[in-house]
Parts: structure tokens; sequence; C-alpha cells
């Protein structure tokens, strides 16, 4: 009997990539107190009145770029890995998402009916930064339904995982063959947050965005700190690929909103690296492990016209994680669960 079940979280799709199904999705997604962070009645008018009526449609014509015959990449990926995952374990593996379906409560009921014996739920959200509107809405997700559910079993919720040793080596393992080919520099693309994002989840209050290199001074806010975590992620993947500092970038996409968001800004660095020199560039996008609309339409399309209108010449998107043999075996050791013993025939 299987005491522990592993729930993989991530971050979801509309039903279909059409404006009917991708309005309540864009509805729940930034109707989320940790995604738009304004007072109810606002958020209420902003999304519901404006960016939904105006988005939907521009979203859906995107979506439809990307749908496959599986349905959205983020969620066929994901599901694709959870069998991967539970090829290598007897622990039973069930994914979720935070907006749209599989909903994290259907799968928290589903889980318990199928396992009333249950003891633990692992829960990994599928981000290996810390940031209010990804990993902490995720997070907090799960345990409010778990609790609400008054389930007997306990919920561990796993880290954020963007300087542990075996995902950095699945990122660089998977990075390896593109740095092959001539390159004048690799770009790491993360999605970007609301600079007042990064200071709300200070939790000292005093460090984050206070200087232009905080995120290199020690603090106890980095467990916290996106743009940290990020800036340490590129750092360990470049070491471990011995890729020297001048080739190496980080930038922050996806911005929504006048705000200001964490900079550089993707787009705009990407317009004018060809006047640096830069011809030649690979992409990675670290923040994603599911290739998804960010990644394949928003960098793999926009941004590559963007590069070479701006004079580059060669642009090449690295994919994301997505089922790679590394990452399914990173997924385990996260969870703390041991792969099964295979029989070598
Ligand atoms: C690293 C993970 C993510 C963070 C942090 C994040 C913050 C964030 N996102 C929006 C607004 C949108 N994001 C959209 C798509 C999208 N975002 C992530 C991940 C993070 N978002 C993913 C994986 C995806 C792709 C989903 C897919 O189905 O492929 C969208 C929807 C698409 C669109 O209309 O552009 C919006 C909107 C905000 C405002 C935000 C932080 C405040
Ligand atoms: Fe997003
Ligand atoms: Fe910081």
């Amino acid at each position: 009997m299987q005491r522990k079940a592993i729930l993989l979280m991530n971050l979801g799709s509309p039903d279909s990539p059409t404006t009917k199904d991708v309005k309540p999705y864009l509805s729940q997604f930034l109707m989320d107190e940790r995604v738009i962070d304004v007072p109810n009645w606002l958020r209420t008018i902003l999304v519901k009145g404006i960016i939904v009526p105006l988005r939907s449609p521009q979203s859906a014509k995107k979506y439809k770029t990307i749908w496959t015959k599986d349905g959205s990449p983020l969620v066929s990926i994901t599901k694709q890995v959870t069998t991967l995952v539970q090829e290598k374990t007897d622990v039973p593996v069930y994914f979720s998402m935070r907006y749209g379906n599989p909903s994290t409560e259907s799968v928290l009921k589903t889980i318990h009916q199928e396992h009333p014996q249950i003891e633990e739920i692992i829960a990994l959200p599928l981000y290996p930064h810390y940031a209010m509107s990804s990993y902490e809405t995720a997070a907090v997700q799960v345990a409010d339904l778990h609790k609400q559910g008054n389930y007997n079993s306990a919920l561990t919720i796993i880290p954020a995982f963007y300087n542990n040793q075996k995902y950095i080596h699945a990122l660089a393992t998977s990075i390896q063959p593109y740095l092959e080919q001539p390159f004048d520099k690799i770009l790491f693309s993360y999605h970007g947050i609301p600079e007042r994002h990064v200071k709300k989840t200070d939790c000292t209050k005093t460090h984050c965005l206070q200087t232009s290199d905080c995120c290199n001074v020690a603090s106890a806010a980095h467990e916290f700190c996106y743009r940290h975590q990020v800036i340490e992620t590129t750092h360990l993947v470049a070491k471990a690929l011995n890729i020297p500092a001048e080739k190496v970038g980080y930038s922050f996409q996806s911005r929504l909103g006048q705000d200001a968001w964490l900079k550089p800004y993707t787009a705009k660095l990407l317009g004018e690296l060809p006047k640096e020199g830069v011809k030649k560039l690979l992409v990675v996008c670290p923040a994603f492990v599911s290739d998804c609309l960010e990644t394949i339409e928003e960098m793999g399309e926009e941004g590559d016209e963007i590069f070479k209108e701006a004079g580059g010449e060669s642009f090449q998107l690295i994919p994301c994680l997505n089922t790679n043999p590394l990452w399914i075996d990173t997924i385990l050791t996260l969870c703390n669960i041991n792969q099964k013993e295979t029989v070598a025939v």
C-alpha cells in the first residue's frame, strides 16, 4: 500500500485556443491577488472590465499558433512528465494546474479517493524560482485546499529549487549541445515580475532593490527573492558549462501593464544586442520547466523577429527541460523519493 503521493503543480492553460475558453482562464489567472496585487475592487475593474475583454482575442490568436493535437504544450508536457516520473516509482504521481484544468482541487479529491490510506502528499510547484505570482500562489492554493478538504494526509510542499545541484546539472546538460555552434552570447530570459513584488517578498524589508547589486550581497531575503534566485541559476549554469562571463546575459520577458518590472527587459535587449556586435544569439528560458506560450511564441517567434530586424543573424531558442531524463530524475530527488529498481533484461 502506498503511503505517499506526488503532486506536480504547473501554471495551466486555457481549455482551447478560443476567445471563449481564454476568457475564463485569463480571468482566473489575473484575478489572483498574488498576480495583480491591487485592492479587489480595482482588480475587478481592471481585469474584468479592461484586460480580459481586450486581451482574450489576442491571446487566443497566439495560443492557436502553438496548439498541438494533444492540446496546450504546457499541459501536454506536464502530463508526459507525470507519466515518465510514474514509470520510475511505485509512489502514485499526479499533476494539477493553478489555473484552468485539471484543477488542484479536483486532483486532491481524486488522490484521496483513489488512495484513501494516503499519509503524505508531496506537492512540487514546477517553478525553480520563488515569486508570489508563481511559486507562492501555487503553494498557498494547495495548502488552503488541503486544509479545506479535511484530508487525513499530511502535506509537504517542496521549496523552490533554483540552486539544486541536480536541477542545475540537468539544465546545463540540456544547454551543452547548443554551445557547439558558434555564438556571441547566451541570454537567460526569465519571466518578469513587477519590482514591487520583489520588495513585497523581502522578509527583511530592508534589502531587496535597495542597491543595484543587492542580489549579490548575502541576505536572508534571498530565500524569497526572485531576482537573486534567477541570477544564481544563471551563474551556476554558466559556471557548470564554463561559459565566459562576457558571453552570458540575463533579462526578463512577458511584461504586462505599465508598472516597473525587473530589468533589463528581454524585448528591448533583443533590439539592442546586434548593435553591440551580438549577431549569433542563444536563448534559454529557465523560469519555465515546460515549453509554453511564453517560450514558443513570445521568444521563438516574436523574440527571433525583434533580434533579426535589429540586425541579428542567428537566434537559437534552447528548449525547456520538458521530458529530459535528467529532469525526471531531478523531480524524484526533489520529492525525496527513491527510484524503483529496474530489472535488467
Ligand atoms: C515563472 C513563472 C511565471 C511568473 C513569475 C509569472 C508571472 C506573471 N504572469 C503574468 C501574466 C501572464 N502570464 C501568462 C502566461 C504564462 N505565465 C507563465 C509563468 C509565469 N508567470 C507561463 C508558464 C505562462 C504560459 C501559459 C501557457 O498556457 O502556455 C499570461 C497568459 C498569456 C497571455 O495572455 O500573454 C499572462 C496574462 C503576470 C501579470 C505575472 C506577474 C505579475
Ligand atoms: Fe505569466
Ligand atoms: Fe535581491
